[in-house]
């Protein structure tokens, strides 16, 4: 299956936030009308958490059978668990204390108060997706044992946030996260954004997902996102790397969108 690039540019964060969270409710619907259950990888960030609080408020939000949704996260900051800093803590106040999930798909990553460093939680959450995988391997596959085991659920929709130096999740330029191939998970030490200790998806996880939508507003993120989409090397900027696995979309608001070579605003392949 080839993958397409999409960018789509919007006029403001409000708008990019409201659209963003109109196609996450539709394409949850669509893959809930063809499997019955959803899976979704929240990120953190500014957009990703203002989009979760647009779903919350769509008069569309309830048609979709939330129980059937499975959550998972990109990243998460390495601090105790009911920190208001955590991804989840900010998503679960956004948008699942207002919709009925089933705890049991409801996946957080480690806390400093669970786990004794983010190593410890990395291989925590690498347990949690190895798990996942089996149990859906096992429910999609007629002869599951004839297929090799996978490591890593179905991702649906990965969102993911950018920072101004061109990070995705908590991968960050030329640390060692950015360059793990050989493992789903990693603890991550000396993130240049606070707090430094986190837990990140590494790219080969994120690349395993269907469709990756990356979104970013504002002007101080104008560099990040062109130099990525002009193709820069992932190491150097990481947002250059992630390849959904049939889709890549770019949710951008215009000052996001300044440095965007212009030949790639006119081709939508
Ligand atoms: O844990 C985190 O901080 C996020 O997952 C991170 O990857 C975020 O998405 C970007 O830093 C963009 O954040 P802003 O949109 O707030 O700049």
């Amino acid at each position: 299956m080839t993958s397409s690039l999409r960018i789509n540019i919007h006029p403001t964060f409000e708008v990019l936030a409201a659209t963003t969270a109109a196609r996450l409710i539709t394409r949850v619907l669509d893959v809930q009308s063809d499997r019955g259950e959803a899976t979704v990888v929240l990120t953190g960030g500014s957009v990703g958490i203002a989009t979760l609080k647009a779903v919350a408020a769509s008069p569309a939000c309830p048609a979709v059978d939330w129980r059937q949704v499975n959550f998972w996260w990109g990243d998460e900051r390495f601090v105790p668990s009911d920190s208001a800093e955590r991804n989840c803590v900010q998503a679960q106040e956004s948008l699942l204390d207002h919709i009925a999930v089933d705890p049991a798909r409801v996946h957080r990553m480690g806390a400093s108060d669970e786990y004794a460093d983010p190593a410890a939680a990395a291989q925590g959450y690498i347990r949690e997706l190895t798990a996942a995988a089996l149990a859906e391997h096992h429910r999609y596959h007629d002869r599951p044992d004839e297929a090799p085991a996978p490591t890593l659920p179905r991702f649906d929709v990965l969102l993911l946030g950018i920072g101004p130096d061109a990070h995705i999740a908590s991968l960050f330029p030329e640390l060692a996260g950015i360059r793990t191939k050989d493992a789903n998970v990693v603890g991550v030490a000396g993130a240049p954004k606070p707090p430094p200790l986190r837990i990140s998806l590494t790219l080969p996880a994120i690349s395993s997902a269907d469709e990756i939508w990356l979104v970013a507003a504002g002007s101080d993120k104008a560099g990040a996102v062109g130099l990525a989409l002009a193709g820069a090397n992932p190491v150097q900027v990481p947002a250059a790397g992630p390849r959904g696995r049939s889709k890549t979309l770019w949710l951008i608001d215009q000052d996001a969108a300044a440095k965007v070579p212009q030949q790639l605003t006119l081709r939508q392949d």
